[in-house]
């Protein structure tokens, strides 16, 4: 069967930033994103996890053609970015949107709603002004914002932080979008209305065939939204294993991802009162800058040598592609829970 052409691809992406100078300091760079190969195709869901600061949001800004990466190239349906004409341009704009996690900061508060979804929707000719109130309606009834006309005349602080949410996504999908890039779309909002928005994420994901780059450092969540999907952990910039998210988490392969399964609390009294298999080093231990050859090799408990001195590149390991020179050696992975279960019950 032939593959499908990805919406956007990403090819050696790097990315640095300026830090500030000082009084008696030179500018330096960060490096936000390091060697970053990525594709994402119609449909698909593409899970983002990784911890703050790992480059998850620079890639989001990638992607949304926000942030120029300092050296790589970008590619919408096949063309590369900076050669796209006045008309594809348009239409990478349209195509690929974006949920940002701070709803309030996203909406003009000085605007109803009427204004906020309608005023797009001219502007690009996707309606008429006579027929707009009729096409924002149709936009709210998709998010379940229902009955739309108690929600047309609303300022965004007038509505509860999941009705903001939703109404970010109908922004974005009101623009058509083949792509959706939810960073951290949840986080803010109560932990009871999280369920719905991540399933209307699904519903527009399964229903109307957008594909759903969902950006998270919560595992659980990461879980829910990518079950049929892919998932890409990314460390300090770089993406350190990648493979089907059920396939992945149930075998990972790289420390670091390891570590952060083992990590996960487990909601039985038994187990959480046994010590812990995780032993990575916190962000504050590792010391200032890049680590030279692996990045996590400051923090792995796996660490040699070669880890410190050469740059693993991402090989095949069982069902994840990773980048990790220890990975055949390291004992297999169970989950910590499930044998702690086990004990449990043997006991
Ligand atoms: N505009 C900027 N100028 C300078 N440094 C930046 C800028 N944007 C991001 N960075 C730095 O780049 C790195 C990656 O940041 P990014 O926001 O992409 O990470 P993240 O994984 O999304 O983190 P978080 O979950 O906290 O948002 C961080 O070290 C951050 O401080």
């Amino acid at each position: 069967m032939e593959k499908t052409a990805p919406i956007v691809e990403l090819s050696h992406v790097e990315v640095n930033f300026k830090k500030k100078a000082g009084l008696f300091k030179k500018a330096d760079y960060v490096n936000a994103l390091h060697d970053i190969n990525l594709s994402i195709y119609p449909g698909e869901v593409v899970v983002l996890v990784g911890e703050s600061g790992s480059g998850k949001t620079t890639m989001a800004n990638v992607i949304a053609g926000i942030v120029q990466p300092t050296s790589g190239k970008v590619f919408f349906k096949g063309t590369q970015v900076p050669k796209m004409n006045q008309e594809q341009r348009e239409e990478y704009r349209s195509r690929i949107q974006m949920v940002q996690q701070d709803s309030y900061a996203s909406l003009n508060p000085m605007r109803r709603m009427i204004k906020t979804l309608g005023d797009p929707l001219v502007i690009k000719k996707y309606s008429d002004k006579k027929n707009v109130e009729e096409k924002v309606s149709h936009f709210l009834n998709t998010v379940e914002l229902t009955p739309p006309e108690n929600f047309l005349q609303k300022y965004p602080h007038q509505l509860s932080g999941g009705q903001r949410q939703r109404m970010l996504i109908a922004r974005a999908i009101s623009m058509n979008p083949e792509l959706l890039l939810a960073d951290e779309p949840v986080s803010m909002i109560d932990v009871s209305l999280r369920v719905s928005v991540l399933n209307l994420l699904a519903i527009l994901n399964q229903r109307d065939n957008i594909a759903i780059t969902y950006i998270t450092h919560d595992l659980a969540t990461a879980r829910y939204v990518g079950q049929n999907g892919r998932i890409a952990v990314m460390y300090l910039g770089q993406i350190v294993e990648t493979g089907n998210l059920q396939e992945v988490l149930s075998n990972p392969q790289h420390p670091y991802l390891r570590a952060l399964l083992a990590a996960v609390p487990i909601p039985d009294p038994r187990v959480a009162r046994q010590p812990r298999e995780t032993n990575i080093k916190t962000m504050e231990e590792i010391e200032e800058g890049i680590p030279h050859g692996c990045r996590f090799h400051n923090r792995c408990p796996y660490c040699k040598e070669i880890c410190k001195e050469k740059k693993p590149v991402m090989e095949k390991h069982g069902f994840s592609m990773a980048a990790c020179h220890r990975i055949a050696e390291l004992p297999p992975f169970s989950l910590y829970q499930a044998s702690r279960k086990e004990d449990n019950h043997e006991g």
